[in-house]
């Protein structure tokens, strides 16, 4: 399993986007988070701010989409050029036909799951997916405290990749640092998204190269470096 740090530009600062994402040269995805003020709290970027950012950096982007009905919006988002695709299973109408729509379009497909979504239901979707998000907060808003009590789903849901022989990407997102990524990855998270622990930092490309090194001590791992990693 390679360690993938995926820096969250919701905590970057969106007056300069592009240079923000030429800060992180170090990280494997760029994360850009979607949020629609319906599905979660908050308003943030759509379609033409990541057609923008994707051409403004090398950087693959990680769109991970926490809106109301992401069957009708998602695939317009591999169209703007994101290498990865995620939406939450607790809003999509028909989760198997939209990850494959995404798959078919040359995106990977990604579902999330909010704190109180347990992965169990879902367990014969997985080789539909490239990738499992657990989320570690509240979806809506960086910054947030890193929620333990998710620790043993991250453990079940690997355990359940595991049991069905598949490649797929374990992500974890909210709340991961330097104080909780080593658990993350103990726990069997392989992408990590960081937001704050990243942009707060003094020096995000620093902070990327740090949290990578934390997580590979913990699993005794050493990937692949930046984009070299990431890519279907
Ligand atoms: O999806 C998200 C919030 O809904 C963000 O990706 C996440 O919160 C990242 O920020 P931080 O690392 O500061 O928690
Ligand atoms: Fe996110």
């Amino acid at each position: 399993m390679a360690v993938q740090i995926n820096p969250s530009i919701l905590s970057a600062d969106f007056s300069r986007l592009a240079d923000e994402a030429k800060a992180v040269e170090g990280a494997d995805w760029l994360h850009v988070d979607v949020m629609d003020n319906h599905f979660v709290p908050n308003l943030t970027l759509g379609v033409p701010v990541v057609e923008a950012l994707g051409k403004a950096t090398d950087t693959p982007l990680d769109c991970h989409l926490m809106i109301e009905d992401p069957d009708r919006w998602a695939p317009a988002y591999v169209e703007a050029g994101a290498g990865s695709v995620t939406f939450h299973v607790e809003a999509a109408a028909a989760p198997v036909r939209l990850a494959r729509e995404i798959r078919a379009k040359g995106a990977r497909a990604a579902m999330a799951l909010k704190p109180a979504t347990p992965i169990e239901p879902y367990e014969d979707l997985l080789p539909e997916l490239d990738m499992l998000l657990v989320m570690t907060v509240e979806p809506g808003f960086g910054g947030q405290a890193f929620l333990d009590i998710m620790l043993p789903k991250i453990r079940r849901t690997r355990e359940l990749i595991s049991r069905h022989g598949l490649e797929m990407w374990l992500q974890v997102d909210g709340g991961v640092s330097a104080s909780t990524i080593e658990r993350c990855a103990e726990a069997g998270a392989d992408v990590f998204v960081a937001g704050s622990a990243v942009y707060g930092a003094e020096d995000p490309d620093k902070a990327v190269r740090e949290l990578r090194a934390l997580a590979e001590n913990a699993t005794g791992t050493t990937g692949l470096c930046g984009h070299q990693a990431a890519g279907r």
